[in-house]
């Protein structure tokens, strides 16, 4: 946690959150009868400050849940209630039968206001101006219209593969390159250099800011509002000066993608691409000036929420299926072996395989439950007071959803969980390689990719562009730990 020790900002923002809850106390808080969910017991005044964890927080929500025998459960920080549901019945009759009411956001003090983040359609608390910008994506992201991202996401892949067998040490780097090149071209038609490519270069800044960033815990002013107030001189502001120095990196990383779009429509020249079809839609468009219209704005921001989003998550994912491949030898050999018989040794697997691959269509979900990119998905905030199971849930509470939890639970995913076992997904049948997908076992899609009205709106591009890369890499190479000049692995 940034700035952590004691010092002067923490102090001050101590003594205000305690005057803050000792006033909310006295003024006698909500007028409730139920009983909050159980958690931990709150200390007088400073509630669970001190039980929340800062690191690996699922984990402890999880160990929370089996003691307490209960998937609801509350924490309270700083005068901020916390509901954190640790099953899937809980999150669904909340987070999706209630979404009129659980689709807000927390406000995080530390993008929001200190960075100024703004136009981020993830961050944007639930209204009209998130309507807008939500409207726009699903427009065109839904899972019929594939034309939007496969021709992208099969022409990032082949340069990925080729970067793949010329340097392999540099896997990593080729794998955030691949997810950047794919959401440039499906947000901006554009395509990027093999190497330094400068929008590959910004997309990471920003990335970097963003995840950093969203941590919960990470800067204390987003636990205590109050420290914003604090000047950048101020002994232990580091976080003031760190919000300096990010002003303006989503917007230098946003504006000249879409301007090139712009400009490239006035010429003839714009390709096929997410940002094209929004600004042929508007009634106007006005392609000459740099000053953009509310619509304009309303586009430009969400295809930058796009190219943030696609640049990231997916990058995490594809890392966390190389890690499962080197951990878990087994499994890459059985899909390979699939992969040889179904496809054979002359062409990479396509979409129309999926369904005569059913093991690797286990690998992928269980890649998916195994590491699940976003282990609390991203906080959701409650409009109004409700009650559920006997229990009251408070007005603005922050509600997290412990996916890590959930998609780890031995009761649904069998005996070891911690696992990587696609097995768990199949069953035995009679069929050529003697496997199906097992159809009373819910895909793990449906829970890491979050819930409700704010699910997120790229999944179907970001399920289909993962099953081919794990696919395709799997069909061409082995994915094994490098080996040193002396002929030891790692
Ligand atoms: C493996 C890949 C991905 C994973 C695991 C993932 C996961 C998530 C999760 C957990 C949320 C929060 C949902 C909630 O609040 O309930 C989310 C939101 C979002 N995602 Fe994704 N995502 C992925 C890829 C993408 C891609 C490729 C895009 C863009 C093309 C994208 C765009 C968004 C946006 C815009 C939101 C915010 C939605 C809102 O607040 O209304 N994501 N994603």
């Amino acid at each position: 946690m940034e700035g952590a020790a004691l010092n002067p900002p923490i102090i001050i923002a101590v003594i205000l959150a305690l005057l803050f809850v000792a006033w909310h106390h006295r003024n006698g808080g909500s007028n409730h009868k139920l009983p909050l969910p159980p958690g931990p017991t709150k200390l007088p005044l400073l509630g669970n400050v001190l039980d929340m964890p800062s690191t690996f927080p699922w984990i402890k929500f999880s160990q929370w849940a089996e003691k307490f025998d209960s998937d609801i459960l509350h924490l309270e920080v700083a005068g901020v209630n916390y509901i954190v549901l640790s099953s899937y019945d809980a999150v669904a009759d909340l987070l999706e039968k209630r979404s009129g009411i659980y689709s807000g956001r927390p406000h995080l003090t530390m993008l929001c206001d200190l960075v100024g983040w703004s136009g981020d359609l993830l961050l944007m608390p639930y209204g009209n101006e998130w309507k807008s910008h939500r409207k726009l994506f699903q427009q065109e992201f839904h899972a019929s219209n594939s034309s939007l991202y496969l021709p992208h996401e099969k022409k990032a892949l082949r340069a990925f593969l080729k970067s793949l067998l010329d340097a392999p040490e540099e896997w990593r780097e080729h794998t955030q390159h691949l997810l950047v090149a794919n959401i440039l071209g499906v947000a901006y038609g554009l395509h990027v250099q093999s190497r330094n490519d400068p929008d590959v270069k910004a997309a990471k800044k920003m990335v970097d800011v963003i995840t950093s960033a969203l941590l919960p815990g990470e800067y204390l002013v987003d636990t205590f509002p109050v420290l914003k107030y604090i000047p950048s001189w101020f002994p232990g502001a580091s976080f003031k000066r760190k919000a300096d120095s990010w002003k303006g990196i989503r917007n230098a990383t946003i504006t000249p993608p879409f301007m090139k779009v712009k400009k490239a429509m006035v010429n003839g020249t714009a390709e096929d691409c997410f940002t094209l079809r929004c600004l042929q839609r508007l009634e106007r468009p006005d392609s000459r000036h740099d000053n953009l219209s509310v619509e304009e704005e309303i586009i430009k921001n969400t295809a930058g929420t796009m190219y943030e989003g696609g640049s990231d998550t997916g990058t995490t994912a594809l890392l966390t299926f190389i890690l499962a491949m080197l951990c878990f030898p087994c499994a890459q050999r059985e899909a390979q072996e699939e992969l040889d018989e179904v496809i054979g040794k002359e062409r990479l697997p396509d979409h129309e395989d999926e369904d005569f691959l059913p093991y690797v269509k286990a690998l992928v979900y269980e890649c998916f439950r195994w590491q699940t990119v976003a282990p609390l998905s991203i906080p959701h905030r409650v409009d109004t007071d409700d009650n559920y199971k006997g229990y009251f849930i408070p007005k603005h509470s922050t509600v997290l959803a412990n996916v890590w939890g959930i998609l780890r639970n031995e009761k649904t995913y069998g005996p070891n969980a911690h696992f990587f076992e696609p097995k768990r997904w199949l069953l035995k049948c009679s069929g050529q390689r003697g496997w199906k997908l097992n159809p009373d076992m819910r895909e793990p899609i449906s829970i890491s990719f979050g819930f409700g009205r704010r699910a997120c709106p790229g999944k179907h591009m970001a399920v289909s562009s993962f099953w081919l890369s794990v696919s395709s890499m799997l069909h061409s190479f082995n994915i094994t730990p490098a080996i040193d000049k002396d002929g030891t692995s790692y």
